[in-house]
């Protein structure tokens, strides 16, 4: 399974090809629409999200409500494009003529959007233009956004229909925001999903969400932005999915890559992460343990050992750099000047960890349902389960 992602922030439409999905899987557009509300709520989203209202738009690869085992063509249209088709149309003021081009009327030029000149720092902004040779940083910044995690979450509310189907379901909750952190929280899977839920941050103890708010509050007054770190838990795993053989069929690996590749992602924990490195092996392995099974008593390694799944839910934790747009913007230079000037300012989020924790989810989501598919291959979701189902059956005699 596979895809790829098209589209500017402002531009028409978010576009998503996803290849791979087996046949005769059931898909609901409400499951794919409710994934895009969760990523477009969080208290502290700016006034973009008040435009948008985020639906999905099936193209191909579904008919009767079930996947073909085509390619899946997926589409969010932008509802701010109204507002920029007129800057940023095709061929809007590139001088062809109308008819030889087919240029819509409404896309003809009537607006001049002076170049965007003055890079911000913790954006794609200046590396971008250099590397693209560019003189409008615009020609970057559209498609740097984070507005392409909406179709990643549409890609992976299909990938949660298929897990679903082998019993695995990923969750996720607000552990920081800023300042704030939630200390010991209990673990279980339906608490975390219902109490985020309930949450405007996302975080499973409504004290800690005050305090959040707050934080957040403060931090627009000043013009300044906050990150955090959320958490992604699974229910637990079927052994074997990734691999020890090879690095890149290492399950840890690959989903550090897919978090990481997240807008303003800047670290992935697996399990106890960085807090392993202080602690003897005596407090950090994991003991097993076998009552008609193996199982374990404690899941430090959040759930993968050696590439693999252990059996246990995988925990993963990712931090999130503040939002790189300030109101009180960072020194910068002028990319035709050379001067110095303060970085432009776009209209911004103050923080998007909540939003971002369920972006988390879908990709995980997806890594974990391309590994299964790896695992238990099939052109059906009918060929998967009896694959699936036999498999553990056979792990039932061990
Ligand atoms: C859901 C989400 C929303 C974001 N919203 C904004 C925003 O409003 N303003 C902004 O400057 N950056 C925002 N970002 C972060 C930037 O997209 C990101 O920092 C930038 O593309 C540079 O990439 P890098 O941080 O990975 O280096 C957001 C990120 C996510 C995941
Ligand atoms: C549009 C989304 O997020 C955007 C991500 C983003 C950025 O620079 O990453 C900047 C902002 O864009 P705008 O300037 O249009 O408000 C966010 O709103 C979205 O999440 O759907």
């Amino acid at each position: 399974m596979r895809y790829l992602t098209a589209g500017e922030s402002h531009g028409e439409a978010i576009t998503g090809i996803l290849e791979g999905v087996p046949a005769n899987l059931e898909i609901n557009p409400k499951d794919i629409n409710r994934e895009l509300t969760r990523r477009q709520g969080g208290y502290g989203r700016g006034g973009r999200m008040k435009i948008e209202n985020d639906l999905i738009d099936i193209l191909s690869g579904i008919r009767g409500g079930k996947t073909l085992g085509s390619p899946i063509t997926l589409q969010i249209k932008n509802d701010d494009w109204e507002n920029w088709r007129e800057v940023l149309a095709p061929f809007g003021d590139c001088g062809y003529d109308q008819d030889e081009v087919k240029i819509k009327k409404e896309d003809k030029i009537k607006r001049v959007e002076p170049k965007v000149t003055k890079p911000r720092p913790g954006h794609a902004d200046l590396a971008g233009a250099l590397k693209y040779n560019q003189d409008d940083l615009r020609n970057i910044l559209e498609r740097a956004s984070a507005r392409e995690t909406a179709i990643r979450v549409a890609i992976g509310a299909i990938a949660k229909v298929l897990l679903k189907e082998l019993g695995i379901e990923v969750t996720s909750h607000v552990i920081q925001l800023g300042s704030v952190a939630l200390e010991g929280y209990q673990t279980d899977f339906d608490k975390i999903k219902t109490k985020s839920a309930q949450s405007q941050v996302r975080c499973v103890d409504e004290d800690v969400t005050k305090k959040m708010i707050a934080e957040i509050d403060d931090c627009k007054e000043k013009g300044d932005s906050l990150g955090g770190i959320f958490e992604i838990r699974t229910t637990k795993l079927p052994v074997g999915l990734g691999g020890h053989v090879q690095w890149d069929r290492k399950l840890d690996g690959q989903l550090a890559q897919v978090l990481m590749s997240i807008q303003a992602i800047k670290g992935v924990e697996v399990g106890l992460g960085f807090e392993a490195a202080k602690q003897p092996g005596s407090q950090v392995h994991d003991p097993i343990f076998y009552d008609e099974q193996f199982f374990r008593e404690s899941n430090n390694a959040g759930g993968i050992e050696g590439g693999m799944s252990n059996g246990e839910p995988v925990v993963i934790k990712a931090a999130m750099k503040p939002i790189p747009t300030l109101y009180q913007p960072l020194s910068s230079v002028d990319l035709e000047t050379k001067e110095e000037f303060k970085a432009s300012v776009e209209r911004s989020d103050v923080t998007a960890v909540p939003a971002a924790s369920v972006v988390g989810e879908s990709v995980v989501a997806f890594e974990l349902a391309k590994a299964c598919l790896e695992k238990f291959g099939g052109d059906s979701i009918e060929e998967i389960k009896d694959n699936y189902n036999n498999y553990l059956e056979m792990l039932e005699q061990r």
